[in-house]
């Protein structure tokens, strides 16, 4: 990590969430019918949510509820209407876009259904090149080695047009944790594979956030990848509620 980002070096303690979302809305332009007093669409509804280091949460609801606007929320990708959300101890709305790309970089990995990868860049480019430009020494290396811890030491050189679809996710989740990121969140991670690989991509992904400890915030209709969860959430109408995992 380069001297800009140790500054968001945690004090992990095992007293405060990893994630501390409190009170979020999110509030859009609304459409003819839908308004709330203030002439707005609520698409998040005064969420509250804590994730501890290492824990894993899975996020059910019917399709509409809120449940991404809620990832891209964690993620620093929306800014909340009112609310706040600390991750890591840092509370991102302090931070300008450049410095919440740095932190997104250093401490938020994301996996999405559709994988995002870089069409024209290479598997082992697709992993390098984030680490890169965050100014990570030896962002080859490291690459190479997550590609290798998600099974893909012989595609390295391969473009993601000629990779299947769960490869191409593998690739994609070798990225996000390449930076051993404190937090993973995923929005449908196996939404898009059949159900034999989407049951190797969940034992990978699993498997890697025991190993390095990352909490997993984790979108699924799946009932059976939320059931691997240790706590699953259930988003409805822009509400979160908890219910037993
Ligand atoms: N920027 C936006 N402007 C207007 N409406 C939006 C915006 N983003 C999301 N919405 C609406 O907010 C609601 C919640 O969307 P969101 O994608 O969070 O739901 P979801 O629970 O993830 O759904 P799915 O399971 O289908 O992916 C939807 O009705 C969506 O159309």
């Amino acid at each position: 990590m380069d001297d800009a980002l140790s500054r968001f070096a945690p004090p992990r303690s095992s007293a405060t969430a990893l994630v501390e979302a409190s009170g979020l809305w999110l509030t859009v332009p609304a459409r003819p019918g839908t308004v709330n007093a203030q002439g707005g669409l609520d698409i998040v509804r005064d969420m509250s949510l804590r994730v501890n280091a290492g824990e894993s949460v899975g996020i059910v609801g019917p399709s509409g509820s809120g449940k991404t606007s809620l990832l891209m929320l964690l993620a620093g990708l929306e800014r909340p209407t009112r609310g706040t959300v600390r991750v890591d101890g840092v509370d991102l709305g302090t931070l300008g876009e450049n410095r919440l790309a740095r932190f997104r970089g250093a401490r938020i990995g994301i996996v999405f259904q559709s994988f995002h990868l870089i069409p024209t860049m290479t598997a082992l480019d697709n992993v390098a090149v984030p680490l890169e430009l965050a100014g990570t020494r030896n962002a080859a290396s490291i690459a190479r080695t997550a590609l290798e811890q998600v099974g893909l030491a012989h595609r390295m050189t391969h473009l993601p047009g000629q990779l299947s679809g769960g490869e191409q996710q593998r690739v994609a989740i070798a990225r996000a944790f390449a930076p051993r990121p404190a937090l993973l969140l995923a929005d449908e991670p196996t939404g898009n594979l059949d159900a034999r690989t989407g049951e190797s991509v969940q034992a990978l992904l699993f498997g890697l956030q025991r190993d390095n400890n990352t909490a997993l915030v984790l979108i699924t209709h799946d009932p059976v990848l939320a059931g691997r969860c240790d706590r699953v959430v259930e988003v409805a109408e822009g509400r979160l509620r908890d219910r037993a995992a």
